[in-house]
């Protein structure tokens, strides 16, 4: 049987096609090759080698292959073929994210220069000889025997220079070598680093610390380790003591985050740690270019740079002779891709890990219900750091009752309770800081009419338009859709149309007038457009030149202010009311960890909470900072209705921007699915999605669960497979889905 190779070609264009395999030529994934492409000769990359269909025409012959071994690791390779298989998605798709565009295309490569190096020490009597017979061969030496470890780029030695350099390198005395120039991310030199010395671990630390480093010193017979420690617990110094100790072993690490924008001061410890090995550390970005990032990637796959910091993607990075992967904030929805492949950035580096082997640590104050489970049957082992580093208490928590009117405005809702007004004053007074969380930007800052209730909405996506003030306009935050503000209700012609609940812009106005002393500053999408913004804003907090920071998510974790001594937390249920069965999950690691963010220096914390439930149990818990109890009974639910973690939970979407042929062919796939279902799949209705619209296409979905991921993927993909789709309807399968809507 022939064999052909699936090849992606070089180019934005993302081409694919199949090429023969000439005999004898041993093609793997990941090569790279030089194939026909109409009547000129390209470069492209294998993405698998697919058995040629016999009625087929014959396809080209590939021309040549570039990389003899794959770009791809083999623990790589398999890992990729695990994920195509557990998500159902095509293996090309994988490798093309294993494998990112700037690292198969040839145009990115490195540039290069010829550098100088002195290759003996050259003796005083034939110094004074050149010196007098050959001034410039001279000079070069010398020039050479001042520098950092005797080299030195040739440009650097002056023009015209060829000739001197050719005879001494003739003569023994200098080595001509061709080196690589790394485009250095972080040249423009934006902020010196300082070397930050390990502190003496306390004992909960020491035997987390122990606990890794023997899985690191026998992964093979190491579980993933859970590390459960309360915010301010220094889960942070454990892994940067664990990670310096696989390095000492002559291993690399690998540590995730869940978004490298959000969580600058993880990354700065990081850095400030391994000061002085700046070159081995890589931190992978989504602002790299792409020349950037075929550095990067080339100097981690020489293992060059053995220490690399990263989002989800990261996971990725061909690091040879992997010692550890962390896992940070673990439990942070961003890990999972929401775009083929719909991959877990923390299941597949628990997956990773076993393959190579090395040792993972996955670390939360919150961690989610998944690995908590894991942590339960045994699959997972369990670490917890319960106390605060620095000997600190956790902070005392207080629910606000909204419900009670503690507001003065009528009609507008209330911003801000008496509590924690008095709260602020008392800070400003002490001299001490204060940070205001805002759930969800945008979410709440609808037009709505006092007199009949009509929310303006988007005629695309069905959702709430968020009312902008600064140029009085109503945008939908799903597809963009602008439009001005309505001075009197669409509906009922009342004036009385008004904002309803509010953004960040918003408090920070009420704020001024009540508290015309503090100064503010404001971090959301909107402010934090600008690069560097959201550094530059933390650091002006940090300095205390401002005193109330307010903030949206953006501001939930990692953040370390020790002058911060009140949190507030002004609208605690938003996110509860949404129709999501881990919406109460979400807002208990929420609330945790902006909690977390007070009282975290030689003063106590206090944080208020003001809500309009104040005894759901996601609010009640993250008030004791009870994640056993919040787990506890969260869990019931869970397995009372057979919802993650007791069963893998898929969403099958369709979309269309024709309602009708959305649903039906949704139908169609749904009356197959329920012929020879195997056994122990539970199948859902076809159902309109939350976010019915979108971007002006109607979406309807089914949920499956099961207890095993396996058959549930096999059987869809295999509905799937054999289904014609038309043309109009976009068909998504989300294996172990967490968004929804
Ligand atoms: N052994 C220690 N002795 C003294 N201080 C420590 C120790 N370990 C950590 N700290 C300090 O305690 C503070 C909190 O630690 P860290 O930020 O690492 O906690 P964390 O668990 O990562 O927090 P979070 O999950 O809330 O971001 C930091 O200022 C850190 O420098
Ligand atoms: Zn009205
Ligand atoms: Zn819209």
């Amino acid at each position: 049987m022939r064999v052909n190779a699936r090849v992606l070609i070089d180019g934005p264009s993302e081409l694919v096609f199949d090429y023969a395999i000439p005999v004898g030529l041993d093609v793997k994934p990941g090569c790279r090759v030089r194939v026909p492409l109409r009547k000129k000769s390209s470069i492209g990359t294998v993405l698998s080698v697919v058995s040629a269909d016999q009625f087929e025409f014959a396809v080209r012959e590939l021309e040549a292959l570039i990389d003899p071994e794959p770009l791809i690791t083999p623990v790589l390779l398999k890992t990729a073929d695990w994920i195509a298989n557990y998500y159902g998605c095509s293996i090309e798709s994988v490798i093309r994210s294993v494998l990112p565009e700037s690292v198969r295309t040839e145009e990115h490569s490195a540039r290069t220069r010829r550098i100088a190096i002195l290759a003996k020490a050259v003796d005083p009597v034939t110094m004074e000889r050149l010196e007098k017979r050959a001034p410039r061969q001279h000079a070069i030496l010398t020039l050479l025997g001042a520098a950092t470890d005797q080299q030195l780029p040739v440009a650097d030695l002056g023009e015209g220079n060829s000739a001197s350099l050719k005879s001494l390198e003739k003569a023994g005395w200098i080595r001509l070598e061709i080196e690589e120039i790394r485009r250095d991310p972080d040249a423009d030199g934006v902020e010196e680093i300082l070397e930050s010395k390990p502190l003496d671990l306390n004992e909960e630390q020491q035997r987390a610390l122990d606990e890794v480093l023997s899985a690191v010193a026998d992964p093979e017979h190491a579980k993933p380790l859970l590390l459960l420690g309360v915010t301010g617990s220094g889960k942070t110094e454990v892994y940067l003591q664990a990670a310096r100790r696989a390095l000492d072993l002559g291993k690399t690490v690998l540590v995730l985050v869940p978004e490298i924008s959000l969580t600058p001061q993880t990354v700065r410890r990081f850095k400030a740690r391994f000061a002085a090995m700046q070159q081995e550390v890589a931190v992978l970005h989504s602002n790299l270019s792409q020349g950037e990032r075929f550095d990067e990637w080339h100097r981690i796959r020489k293992g060059i740079a053995r220490i690399v910091i990263g989002a989800r993607s990261a996971v990725f990075a061909p690091l040879p002779d992997l010692g550890l992967i962390l896992v940070d904030e673990e439990h942070e929805n961003s890990y999972k891709q929401d775009v083929v492949p719909r991959y877990h950035g923390r299941d597949v580096a628990v997956l990773r890990a076993a393959f190579e082997p090395c040792a993972v640590v996955l670390g939360s104050a919150t961690p989610s219900l998944e690995s908590w489970h894991n942590c339960e049957s045994g699959k997972y082992q369990l670490v917890r750091l319960n106390q605060r580093a620095d000997g600190q208490s956790m902070p005392l928590v207080r629910v606000v009752d909204m419900r009670l009117g503690s507001g003065k405005h009528k009609g507008a809702p209330a911003i801000l309770s008496d509590k924690l007004r008095t709260a602020l004053e008392q800070r400003l007074e002490k001299g001490e800081q204060s940070i205001l969380f805002l759930n969800r930007r945008g979410f709440a800052r609808s037009l709505q009419c006092h007199a009949c209730g009509h929310v303006c909405q988007c005629p695309h996506c069905a959702v709430a338009l968020t009312y902008h003030r600064t140029d009085e306009r109503l945008i939908c935050h799903v597809c963009g859709y602008q439009s001005i503000v309505p001075r009197k209700c669409p509906e009922c012609r009342d004036p009385g149309i008004a904002m309803q609940g509010y953004g960040t812009q918003r408090v920070e106005e009420v704020l001024s007038k009540v508290l015309p002393q503090a100064k503010f500053a404001r971090i959301d999408a909107d402010t934090m457009r600008r690069k560097n913004a959201l550094r530059d804003t933390l650091n002006a907090f940090k300095a205390h030149k401002t005193d109330v920071l307010i903030g949206t998510q953006m501001i939930a974790k990692g953040l370390h202010f020790p002058n911060v001594t009140l949190v507030g937390i002004l609208n605690a249920d938003l996110g509860l009311h949404v129709p999501d069965f881990r919406a109460g999950e979400r807002t208990f690691q929420l609330l945790t960890q902006v909690a977390g963010r007070a009282g975290r220096g030689d003063l106590a914390g206090e944080v208020i909470v003001q809500t309009f439930t104040p005894h759901s149990p996601s609010i009640q818990y993250a008030r004791r900072h009870d994640f056993d109890g919040y787990s506890e009974q969260e869990m019931e639910f869970r397995s009372q209705f057979s919802f993650p973690p007791y069963a893998h939970c898929a969403v099958l979407t369709a979309r269309s921007t024709h309602e009708r042929r959305a649903e039906f062919t949704l139908q169609t796939l749904h009356h197959r699915l329920a012929e020879n279902t195997p056994a122990g799949i539970v199948l859902g209705e076809v159902l309109p999605s939350p976010l019915v619209r979108s971007h002006g296409q109607f979406r309807f979905q089914i949920t499956l669960r099961s207890m095993r991921a396996r058959p549930l993927t096999r059987h869809v993909q295999a509905v799937l497979a054999k289904t014609t789709l038309p043309d109009d309807v976009t068909v998504v399968f989300d294996m172990d889905a967490l968004n929804f809507s």
